[in-house]
């Protein structure tokens, strides 16, 4: 679905991140994982073209959605967003209620009806498990949710659109443990239907949700990735040794 040809990134001139190349697999979900610093936020950035709006950023090398180049699939970055949706660390719904959260994407991409609004707003709520939660009160502000019923909605938002791929740059990592664990169901639901590329530093957590696994590590103030392959390959027998020390807890 996604797949980047010696991808680099940089900021101000000075590289950050260099040669990456990796195939998201359509209904797969692609752990991104390293210690900090090696870049992994920057490439989830540039897959769907946030780092435009970052000054002084540049990326190179190639993008290609479903095989054609990114530039030629998309013909603005709304269009590309609506394809290609990013959940953040912390979640950011729009300070409205709970509904417009919902209503306003879809408003944005030209959809009026108001039955049909309702309609997808319920159908994404109950598939984040959020309807029951909110089905009496979604005219209140979407800020009185606690954390993970903000990320969920946040996700519900991003589903609203029918994207085919889904960025998550940490999406649990700012929740509470019960929260942390219901938002990784929800992930793990994604399987077939979307394609995932999750960026976490909770290993435990890579090994359980992803099919596969891309390890990224900094050289020379450089990120890379240094190892990918099936999940349980990656952990159970990886080629590099400073992956087999990291993946054990022993460095990174
Ligand atoms: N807007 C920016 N301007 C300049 N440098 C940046 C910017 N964003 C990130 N960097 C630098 O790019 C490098 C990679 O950062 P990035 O956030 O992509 O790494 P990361 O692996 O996602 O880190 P973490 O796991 O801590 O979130 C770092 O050296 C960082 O300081």
């Amino acid at each position: 679905m996604i797949v980047t040809e010696e991808l680099s990134v940089a900021y101000h001139g000075r590289t950050v991140l260099r040669d990456v190349s990796i195939n998201a697999v359509p209904g797969t979900i692609l752990a991104l994982v390293g210690p900090s610093g090696c870049g992994k936020s920057s490439f989830l950035a540039a897959l769907n073209r946030l780092t435009d709006m970052i000054p002084g950023a540049s990326v190179g090398g190639r993008i290609r959605f479903g095989g054609i180049d990114l530039d030629e699939a998309f013909s603005s970055s709304a269009e590309l967003r609506r394809h290609v949706g990013m959940i953040f660390q912390k979640p950011n719904p729009f300070a409205m209620s709970i509904a417009r959260n919902i209503e306003l994407p879809l408003r944005e991409h030209g959809c009026r009806d108001r039955s049909e609004l309702q309609r997808v707003t319920e159908n994404v709520l109950r598939d984040v498990g959020l309807w029951d939660e909110v089905r009496d009160r979604l005219d209140q502000s979407a800020l009185e949710l606690s954390g993970g019923q903000q990320q969920r909605l946040c996700i519900a938002r991003a589903f609203a659109l029918k994207p085919q791929v889904l960025l998550m740059d940490e999406p649990c990592s700012s929740l509470d443990p019960v929260s942390a664990e219901r938002v990784e169901r929800l992930i793990a639901s994604m399987r077939g239907r979307y394609t995932v590329l999750i960026v976490t530093h909770n290993l435990a957590q890579a090994r359980r949700l992803a099919d596969q696994v891309a390890v990224f590590w900094t050289h020379d103030g450089v990120g890379e990735i240094i190892e990918q392959g099936q999940t349980e390959t990656v952990f159970t027998e990886p080629s590099n040794s400073i992956v087999a020390s990291y993946l054990s807890g022993r460095q990174g």
